[in-house]
């Protein structure tokens, strides 16, 4: 409320200051058209008044006249030849006044000291003079309207005083008119007075909204930059131009690495101040005719014009600016008590020879920005013609994917988890993706993507959901099925989704299904990052039996801290491991080391990938009983899974099991 109320008094002070710098301007536009108008009035008073009045004193009062003009034209050559009209306007204003006091002075002086008593004929002619000189006063002086009454009151109160002091009947009518006059005048100045100001104040107005108008339209309204569309705008006609002279241009896009982090964890307010302080360091670090724009978020543009020779010389000029500008943002940023570091991973388009349009320059950038990111962030990143190749299959991938997504192509088969007795135990849900043409797609070839464009989060969705619908299926099949658990993989995206407990809980209710029957496989990744998040989520599902695994054990942090402080189940040997482990020494050592740590820990242990007969009977001597890999199965769809399950239980029933 009090920054509200403060900003509109400096809004208003705003105005009225715009006004009166807009009331000056006019006042000294009519400086000339009054200095003509004392020339001509003043000349013409000499030559009428030759003979009436004593000469000295015409001429006396004459050259005070061009004492007055010369003051004048002073303050207009003066006021013509200032540099900041807006910041010395007080003084200016005052020159002013003092120039009108002064023609007052003289102008009332004329009807005083130049007065003809008992002349009627040379009097009628005085007053001819000066009406004219006041009539024409309050439309020039009109846009100080003390200026104008000023000048009125001192020019005719003289001379109305030396009409009626005159005492003859005919001076004193004319005295009375005069002073009717003066009246008249009075109010004329005045309304003219408001309207001139009236005038002002509307075209301020008008100005303010045209100024806001173009700045919502192409300015960021958080950090003042150029946005899209005039980068746009700017980008189109630099290229144009770029062609026609035969000189080139760079599109540099830089993207903050840690933004999202920071916003988060510090909130928007904080991340909100980061981005404005980057805005003003990348003007600061930029020539005149450059532009840094804000795309949104934390995508900003800057762009480099009028770059000349070969393509080696504008090469190194641009990584020359790209580096200043990494590193500007590099340096640290103080913000509420903290102090932010921030990289930046950049990406350049050299115009017009990566492109010559608006739209596939902006592309090309932002796909050299995400390779420098790839490349491990904090980088400059120029482009090449094999990432666009790269990019239209990605997009392709996408669209098929969300195709795919809401017509039914996704598939989960089942790769079943074996004990030490060859008992079926459990089965790992594995999601495939069937194109229309019946071709399957590798879920290691879309699920990145996934990642990617956020489809993860509907994706691993559906796939607990078909999971929970199939455990249920499971459930409801005889004797011999209902022990089986199911796996499914956590992608760590999907995993730190705020409410993704909360979803694994509903979907299990949804579907009636005993929670410990499902077990959520999560890489190591989902461990280390956020650490607090991860245990609460781990703790709250845990709480109600789901079961935790970490896939792929050992070819990432593999930290020792959170195998014992995190409530885990399982931990399943990468197939990288397992493969060699009959040729290899050091995966054997590697296996058998994880084999003999889980057990002290006191975690089931599950090999992955178990292709052989060999490689099983190693496994068994380092004592490892859970097994997953070809040698007992492929991937199957659901219903041969089940298939299988209840061979197996009809077999356990011949042999007599139950
Ligand atoms: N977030 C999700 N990720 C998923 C999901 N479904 C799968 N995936 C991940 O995709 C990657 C590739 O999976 P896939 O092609 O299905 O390969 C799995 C098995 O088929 C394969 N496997 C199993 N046994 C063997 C074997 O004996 N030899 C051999 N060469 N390959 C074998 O291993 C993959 C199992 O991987 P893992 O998850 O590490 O246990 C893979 O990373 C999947 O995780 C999903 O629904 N969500």
């Amino acid at each position: 409320m009090i920054i509200s109320a403060d900003s509109r008094n400096q809004a208003e002070l705003k105005q009225r200051h715009t006004v009166f710098v807009h009331q000056l301007e006019l006042f000294y536009d009519a400086v000339k058209l009054t200095l003509t108008a004392h020339v001509v009035n003043g000349t013409m008073l000499l030559l009428f008044l030759q003979g009436a009045v004593a000469q000295d004193l015409l001429l006396g009062w004459y050259a005070g006249l061009l004492m007055l003009l010369l003051y004048r034209g002073y303050t207009l050559y003066g006021y013509r030849h200032e540099t900041d009209r807006v910041l010395h306007a007080r003084r200016w204003y005052w020159h002013a006044m003092i120039g009108v006091a002064l023609a007052s002075l003289v102008w009332g002086a004329a009807g005083y000291l130049l007065f003809t008593p008992g002349d009627l004929y040379h009097q009628a002619l005085l007053a001819f003079v000066i009406a004219g000189m006041t009539a024409g006063g309050i439309t020039v002086l009109a846009s100080f309207s003390e200026a104008a009454l000023l000048f009125i009151s001192i020019v005719l109160i003289p001379f109305v005083f030396r009409l009626f002091q005159a005492g003859t009947e005919d001076s004193m009518q004319m005295g009375a008119l005069v002073a009717l006059f003066l009246l008249l005048l009075m109010i004329s100045a005045r309304r003219i007075h408001q309207t001139v100001v009236e005038g002002l104040n509307l075209h301020y107005q008008r100005q303010q909204a045209e100024e806001t108008i173009i700045r919502q339209a192409f300015y960021d309204e958080l950090t003042e930059l150029p946005n899209r569309r005039m980068l746009q705008d700017r980008l189109y006609q630099d290229v144009a131009r770029a062609i026609r002279h035969g000189v080139n241009g760079a599109v540099l896009f830089l993207d903050l690495d840690n933004f999202k982090h920071i916003n988060d964890s510090l909130g928007h307010s904080v991340g909100d101040e980061l981005l404005i302080k980057v805005a003003s360091r990348l003007r600061h670090h930029l020539r005149e005719e450059d532009t840094a724009a804000r795309l949104g978020g934390d995508e900003f543009v800057v762009l480099l014009t009028d770059l000349e020779g070969d393509e080696a010389r504008i090469s190194s000029r641009v990584m020359q600016v790209a580096d200043q500008v990494r590193m500007a943002l590099a340096n640290p940023f103080e913000i509420a008590g903290h102090e932010l570091h921030v990289s930046t991973s950049i990406g350049v388009a050299i115009y017009p020879a990566d492109a010559k349009n608006v739209d596939d320059l902006l592309k090309h950038a932002d796909t050299a920005m995400y390779r420098a990111k790839e490349r491990g962030r904090n980088l400059v990143q120029f482009f090449l013609p094999s990432m666009q190749v790269a990019v239209n299959e990605l997009l392709a991938l996408e669209h098929d994917l969300r195709k795919a997504i809401s017509s039914s192509g996704l598939l989960l088969y089942y790769q079943p988890q074996v004990h030490r007795d060859g008992r079926v135990f459990g089965a790992e849900a594995l999601l495939r993706w069937q194109r229309e043409d019946g071709s399957m797609v590798s879920p290691a070839e879309f699920i990145p993507v996934a990642e990617e464009t956020g489809l993860i989060y509907l994706i691993g969705g559906w796939v607990l959901e078909e999971a929970c619908r199939n455990l249920a299926e499971l459930s409801s099949m005889e004797a011999g099925c209902d022990l089986v658990s199911i796996a499914i993989n956590v992608s760590p995206k999907q995993f730190r989704q705020r409410d993704f407990a909360g979803h694994v809980v509903a979907t299990l209710k949804r579907f009636g299904v005993d929670p410990g029957r499902l077990e959520l496989e999560v890489t190591e990744s989902v461990l280390v990052t956020d650490y607090q998040d991860t245990a609460e989520k781990m703790r709250q599902l845990r709480e109600l039996g789901v079961r935790f695994s970490i896939d792929d054990f050992g070819t990432g942090y593999s930290s020792m801290a959170y195998l014992k402080n995190l409530p885990l189940d399982a931990i399943k040997i990468d197939q990288s491991f397992v493969r060699d482990l009959t040729t290899d020494p050091s995966d054997a050592s590697i296996v058998e080391t994880i084999i003999v740590m889980s057990r002290h820990l006191g975690l089931k242990v599950i090999a992955e990938g178990v292709e052989t007969e060999q490689t099983l009977e190693v496994l068994k001597a380092y004592g490892c009983d859970n097994y997953q890999g070809y040698l007992f199965g492929r991937p199957m769809p659901f219903e041969a899974f089940k298939q299988r399950l209840t061979e197996e239980s009809n077999t356990s029933v011949d042999r007599g099991g139950g």
